[in-house]
């Protein structure tokens, strides 16, 4: 593996949209993530995540299948050790989307390799996208609760090595742009 590309952020900052517009350009793999939560519509097994029932997460977590793993929002999160072993294999960079704790579990394994990329957005921004998916009125409160009381304070910005805004109102592509900038100028200073 060559670099890996870590986007975290608040739930609805947009880090799924962005991964999927940087995956357009064939120069990054995904690291499919594994969860238990059920699927979104239009979510598929294999290609947004590896969905799992709690049961063989747990299990896969017992025989040390994960390289990490947390839990958000009653959900198991963790990105398999196979998946990425796999992706190792290869000299092409990689973009995951973790949240906080696989941040620092993954820069810590691969400190040379790992960087992260924080998406940021207002609150508005977030309550209004989290309201327009339609999950239910409590998943999206406890999203939102998460969003503003932590992952949009200060100490969860401490494991990023780059910021990058992505308010309504501006462009999407925009936003791309300006992230794949950062993977450039990062890959210029690692002389690739
Ligand atoms: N700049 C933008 N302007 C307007 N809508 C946007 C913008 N960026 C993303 N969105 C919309 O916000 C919603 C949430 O985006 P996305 O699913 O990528 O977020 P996420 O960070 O991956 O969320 P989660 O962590 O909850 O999975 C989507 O409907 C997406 O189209
Ligand atoms: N530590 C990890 N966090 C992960 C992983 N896969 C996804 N995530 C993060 O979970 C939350 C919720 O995701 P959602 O798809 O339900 O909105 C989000 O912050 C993701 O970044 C993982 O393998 N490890």
């Amino acid at each position: 593996m060559g670099q890996m590309f870590i986007l975290y952020g608040p739930s609805a900052s947009g880090k799924t949209e962005i991964q999927r517009a940087l995956l357009e350009d064939g120069d990054l793999e995904r690291i499919i993530t594994a969860t238990s939560r059920p699927p979104r519509p239009g979510e598929r097994n294999g290609v947004h995540y590896h969905f799992m029932n709690r049961t063989d997460f747990i299990r896969l977590a017992e025989q040390n299948g994960f390289v990490e793993y947390t839990t958000y929002n009653g959900e198991y999160y963790g990105t398999p050790r196979s998946e990425l072993a796999e992706r190792a294999a290869g000299p092409t960079d990689a973009v995951v989307i973790l949240e906080a704790n696989g941040v620092r579990a993954v820069k810590t394994l691969f400190p040379l390799q790992a960087f992260a990329i924080y998406i940021g957005a207002d609150p508005a921004s977030l309550r209004r996208r989290l309201e327009a998916r339609g999950g239910s009125a409590d998943e999206t409160a406890s999203r939102l609760r998460k969003a503003l009381e932590e992952e949009t304070a200060e100490p969860y910005l401490r494991e990023a090595d780059a910021a990058v805004w992505n308010r309504d109102g501006r462009d999407l592509a925009d936003t791309v742009r300006e992230v794949r900038e950062v993977i450039e100028a990062t890959r210029r200073k690692a002389g690739r």
